[in-house]
């Protein structure tokens, strides 16, 4: 079913088009659990350990859809190439500052003075070593800008396709999509992505760098010493390696628990009166409470492997430092490295150690990021409507449609293999008004979502006053209906702003002409702000029937030729019910409508009535002739009211 109906509770319970309302009305609310559970931002804990089905692939993409941003990239890997350069040269040049100022102060205390910095015993190294640094932080901050711009202007470009997409994407898509899934695509996904180029490419970057940079360095001053580090840093990337996996494991253990809690809470409080009704407070609370301890015990965990591990790989780098400072000390004592030298090397090993053991964690981190960007990609390459005609191809309506409506021969199912509708063929007049009944599963919002062109017809035509509605362009065919359907759909912004949703251009006279003949003018008045009260919080403050009127002031607003109906039978009081269908009938005078009727009581005075079952018309006529026919339709009839 296409559209979310509101469950139906009437009293003629008896109506046997509706006997299977409780079930319906318990798949809707799984639906809205499942739902809730797929909004949750972290409902998916396996992403936490995603790697991407074609790196390669899907780099090359990403790399083409920054096309006009490239240059960016270009001047960001510049300056790392730079600030490399100055980051490695600094503990180089270090170690000449050092050694000059040595020399300086042996020569002062061998010649008994006292020594002090000038421009020819030190200053000068001492000035170009701090030019080193605060080129290197320059050139760090440019870095650091440039990938920001860079990183949201894809984020943004590839959310604006997103955007234009899911316009373009059939309403077969979101059948087979939970909401929460597609929103996180747009959201969290690109979040994720713009947040590792930012953070994580560029610390790899700088990192690969700065790493081969300072080993170089390092091997220039010895060999041996070198050697001695690199033992104790395979050591330590090993433990690294092993921990980022055990720190994504049981971060997406926590993440399951964060999804899980959160969905139980939302469905305790969504459901707090049926809770409340059959006395389960004790169960739903122990259920959460089971779920809140199964989370702290899991971010514990998760917690300690994240804190408590790093230390671990600090000491492993500390010993190497320590065997390194006796190793480099004797070599110190016995005149084969300078103390300027020494110092340098350390700077080195730190240089290259702190990245090493975020290395493959922000290797983890860019391919868990570059999943993400696989999942926004296979969005944008879900298969699209079929492409409304050029306009200059399209074919036109008359300038004043009169609202004639023919099926001729139509075939359709929701996928292929399972065909709905076979040989669906009917004939509207203008002005008509088509009722049309029948279990429910039997068709009826299906024949509006063909009329709409919601969805393709798989064979046959439909046409609008004679005009194939395949032939037009689905916004010419779309603005001559007009739409009440039971979930009256209003968005948060005033009310009048919600009447006047199909013709933004509306003056306030219009809106409340067409409120007041929807009877729907006096409750709007005894809103705080009248018209201009602000629907928020999903409209809780508005009843099912008055919204339902408030969407009949939209239409009625609208003026369009042609009217669908989806009768109201929703939980309303009998004088909103009353308001309800005189707006209908006011509505309906002088259009073409079709009524999707849920009670035979208030169909009988239809031009045309459409009994569907399994999809197709079993029967269709007027209220006499079908009573005369004898078949289904007067069975049912007389089931209701014998
Ligand atoms: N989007 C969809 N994808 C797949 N199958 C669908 C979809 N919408 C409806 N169906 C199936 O098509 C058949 C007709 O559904 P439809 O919603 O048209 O019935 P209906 O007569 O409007 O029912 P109700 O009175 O309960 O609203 C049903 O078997 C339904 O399960």
């Amino acid at each position: 079913m296409a559209w979310n109906k509101k469950p139906l509770r009437r009293k003629d319970k008896q109506d046997a088009l509706f006997a299977e309302n409780a079930r319906l009305e318990e798949e809707r609310a799984r639906g809205a659990i499942e739902d809730a559970r797929a909004m949750t931002p972290d409902a998916q804990p396996e992403d936490e350990l995603e790697v991407p089905k074609d790196t390669l692939g899907t780099v090359k993409r990403l790399w083409s859809a920054a096309k006009g941003e490239r240059w960016r990239f270009g001047v960001v890997i510049a300056a790392i190439l730079l600030y490399t350069g100055f980051h490695v040269a600094a503990p180089a040049y270090s170690a000449h500052v050092i050694d000059v100022l040595w020399a300086n102060i042996q020569a002062a205390f061998a010649a008994g003075r006292t020594f002090t910095v000038t421009w020819d015993t030190g200053g000068q190294e001492l000035a170009i070593y701090f030019g080193i640094w605060t080129g290197a932080c320059a050139l760090y901050s440019v870095q650091c800008f440039v990938m920001a711009g860079f990183a949201e202007k894809l984020n943004l470009s590839l959310r604006t396709s997103i955007a234009e997409k899911l316009n373009r994407l059939p309403l077969k898509f979101f059948d087979g999509h939970k909401p929460g899934e597609v929103v996180s695509r747009a959201t969290n996904d690109l979040d994720k992505m713009s947040e590792v180029l930012q953070t994580g490419l560029l610390k790899l970057m700088s990192a690969v760098g700065t790493i081969i940079g300072a080993l170089i360095m390092m091997c220039r001053y010895s060999l041996l010493l070198t050697g001695i580090f690199l033992v104790f840093a395979l050591l330590s990337t090993l433990v690294t390696q092993y921990v980022s996996k055990q720190t994504l494991r049981l971060a997406a253990e926590r993440q399951r628990y964060v999804g899980k809690l959160t969905a139980t809470v939302e469905e305790a409080y969504s459901g707090r009166l049926i809770i409340k009704s059959f006395n389960r407070e004790e169960a739903s609370s122990a259920e959460v409470h089971e779920l809140a301890d199964k989370l702290a015990t899991a971010s514990r965990r998760a917690d300690f492997v994240t804190n408590a591990i790093s230390p671990l790989i600090r000491f492993i780098i500390r010993l190497a430092q320590v065997i390194i400072a006796m190793v480099a000390g004797g070599m110190l004592v016995g005149g084969q490295i300078t103390i300027g030298v020494f110092q340098a090397f350390f700077h080195y090993i730190y240089q290259v150690s702190e990245p090493l053991t975020q290395l493959s964690f922000t290797i983890n981190t860019l391919q868990n990021a570059l999943a993400s960007v696989e999942r926004v990609f296979d969005i944008l390459d879900e298969e699209e409507v079929e492409p409304d005609p050029a306009v200059e191809a399209a074919a036109h309506l008359p300038a004043s449609v009169e609202g004639r409506v023919d099926f001729e021969r139509v075939r359709f199912g929701y996928n292929l293999e399972k065909p709905l509708m076979r040989d669906v063929t009917f004939h509207v007049e203008p002005g008509q008004k088509i009722a049309i009944v029948g279990a429910t599963g039997a068709g009826k919002t299906t024949l509006i979502n063909l009329l709409m062109r919601f969805y393709e017809i798989g064979g046959g035509r439909i046409a609008l006053d004679g005009v194939d509605t395949h032939e037009l362009t689905r916004a010419a065919l779309r603005q001559n209906f007009g739409m009440v359907l039971q979930d009256a759909w209003l968005f948060e912004g005033t009310i009048a702003e919600n009447i006047a949703y199909g013709r933004p251009d509306a003056t306030r006279e219009e809106i409340v002409a067409a409120a007041k003949m929807a009877h729907v003018d006096h409750f709007v008045r005894t809103m705080p702000d009248g018209y201009d009260t602000r629907v928020e919080n999903d409209a809780e403050n508005i009843s099912q029937g008055q919204r339902q009127l408030l969407t009949i002031a939209r239409v009625i607003l609208c003026d369009p030729k042609i009217l669908i109906l989806d009768e109201a039978t929703s939980s309303v009081d009998t004088r909103t019910e009353r308001d309800i269908v005189r707006a209908m009938e006011t509505l309906m005078h002088g259009r073409t409508s079709f009524v999707i009727a849920h009670r035979l009581s208030t169909i009988v005075d239809a031009d045309l009535i459409l009994h569907m079952r399994a999809g197709t018309i079993i029967e269709q006529g007027t209220h006499e002739e079908l009573l005369a026919e004898n078949g289904p339709y007067a069975e049912l009839y007389r089931s209701q009211f014998a």
